[in-house]
């Protein structure tokens, strides 16, 4: 018996007709089948390829909404993948966001990566889909494609994925974000949109502070815990914010340290000028407007609050102190009652109240001259954690900087400076600026006999000072009797 055998072209006329009148029903079907029929069938038909296929699809897309706003779980997405898409062997290049200087890997359009999560695998894909065309207007610059990547799973595994594993996924990729960005520094005053920014580069670290070891070793130690502790501060129901008042004289280095504690944690810095802001509610803007993972610095809170518009110059020195606290205490005052400036209460308001409403670590940072001038609201504990006092050079903060400076350990000279250094106040400011050499001539050895002689200029000053109010006392216990005696 012979069996037909159809050629090619009979094979593809047979296709092409049966997908000829599949098209023909269907679109009869379509045409006049009722419309619950249709939903019925339509339902039936998604659930059966559910039932079919176990897996489960998560679209995390570029932009979304119709302003086509960048989505930030894409970008988080992305960070996570440029690290762990170990399979993937179409990798592209790109600048990091919000930093010009790093390079970002990440996954090609169109590749796989798979990734494992407590022994459970997940498949990472990369897509882009072409942007609708344009009704009513024309453009020369054609709208970029739209990326997209998809996260596929078993569908046993639901629950773990979404919560635990897209947790982790959101961890890790902002981790990855914080170490790939530049840190930028924030002030306000310049523009109206309030915070302007420029990037954030001091060289300050902790290890290059002149400062007692062991209070350095306390603070640092202080930072990171407050870093790792954001499920302690759930569980005890407060805010994730810590506050520090850093007090001392000029030049002790308190904006150093603040400097130091963003480089040890990664933050950014905003650099709060009171003076510049308009009211309590533009404060409120303010720092609603600020980030997560940031320090929010208020320096010289003591001439920060006496909002005259005009910020007091440091030198000026109260000629009668109390008379001083007086007219500000009013001058608040006034201010409160006419809520057209800052006022303490608003601050604490903020720092107390809505500081809570705002999620994520911030660290607040005052600093003052004068930290007895401060009112007892601002500095209570609770409110402020942690007081630091940042005080004159001791030979422990000395040798830190003739390391800095001079990349000196040990020097016979280093005893004389030991001696002296005891027995007068100077300023980190003032024994870094003489341990700078002033011509290429000045060897290190010069710049510590600079120093010695400033520390002796200092003491023979002091000592003279000394003297002299020594013998106004005397003079004043002089004539008392004497005034009596006319009397
Ligand atoms: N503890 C310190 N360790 C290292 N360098 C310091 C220290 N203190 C001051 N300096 C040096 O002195 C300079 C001035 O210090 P800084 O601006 O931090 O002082 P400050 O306490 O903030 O002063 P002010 O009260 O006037 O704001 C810094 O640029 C730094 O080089
Ligand atoms: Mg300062």
């Amino acid at each position: 018996m012979m069996i037909p055998v159809r050629s090619m072209p009979e094979t593809w006329g047979a296709v092409g007709s049966a997908v000829v009148t599949f098209i023909f029903f269907w679109d009869m079907f379509r045409r006049y089948c009722p419309p619950e029929l249709r939903r019925y069938l339509e339902k039936c038909t998604t659930r059966l390829s559910g039932f079919l296929n176990p897996y489960i699809q998560i679209s995390i897309h570029e932009y979304t909404g119709s302003h086509l706003r960048p989505h930030e779980a894409y970008n988080i997405v992305e960070a996570y993948l440029s690290v762990n898409s170990t399979d993937a062997k179409r990798l592209k290049a790109e600048m990091a966001k919000e930093n010009d200087n790093k390079l970002m890997l990440s996954m090609d359009e169109y590749e796989k990566t798979t990734d494992e999560f407590n022994g459970v695998q997940v498949k990472w894909i990369s897509g882009k889909v072409s942007p609708p065309p344009r009704t009513g207007s024309f453009s020369y610059y054609p709208e970029p494609d739209r990326r997209y990547y998809k996260l596929k799973f078993h569908k046993g595994y639901k629950k773990m994925i979404t919560e635990a594993y897209l947790e982790h996924v959101i961890t890790r990729g902002r981790e990855i974000q914080a170490r790939n960005r530049q840190r930028k520094l924030y002030t306000n005053g310049h523009s109206k949109s309030y915070w302007s920014h420029i990037v954030f580069e001091h060289p300050a670290r902790f290890e290059t502070l002149a400062m007692e070891p062991e209070k350095k070793e306390e603070i640092m130690d202080d930072l990171l815990t407050f870093t790792k502790s954001k499920d302690y501060y759930a569980r005890i129901g407060k805010a994730w914010k810590r506050g520090y008042l850093l007090y001392g004289p000029p030049g002790t280095g308190k904006s150093t340290m603040i400097a130091a504690m963003a480089n040890l944690l990664d933050y950014d810095v905003y650099d709060l000028e009171l003076t510049s802001v308009k009211d309590n509610t533009e404060l409120r803007k303010l720092l609603t407007e600020t980030t997560a993972k940031s320090i929010i610095v208020i320096e010289d809170i003591d001439c920060s609050l006496d909002l005259t518009g005009q910020r007091k110059k440091k030198e000026e020195k109260p000629a009668d102190e109390k008379t001083e606290k007086v007219e500000k205490r009013s001058s608040r005052k006034e201010k409160e009652e006419s809520g057209s400036k800052v006022t303490l209460s608003g601050l604490l308001n903020f720092i107390d109240g809505l500081w809570s409403a705002c999620a994520g670590e911030r660290l607040i940072v005052f600093t003052t001259n004068y930290v007895d001038k401060l009112d007892p609201a601002l500095t209570r504990r609770g409110r402020m954690d942690k007081h630091i006092e940042l005080s004159y050079c001791k030979y422990e903060g000395f040798k830190v900087l003739a390391k800095n400076y001079l990349e000196l350990e040990a020097h016979p000279l280093f005893q004389s400076v030991e001696e002296l250094i005891q027995q007068v106040q100077i300023t980190p400011a003032d024994v870094a600026e003489n341990l700078m050499p002033k011509s290429a001539k000045e060897g290190p050895e010069q710049c510590l006999r600079n120093l010695i002689c400033t520390l002796e200029e200092t003491k023979n000053k002091e000592i003279t000072k000394c003297s002299e109010a020594k013998d106004t006392e005397t003079n004043k216990d002089a004539a008392a009797p004497q005034e009596m005696h006319t009397m």
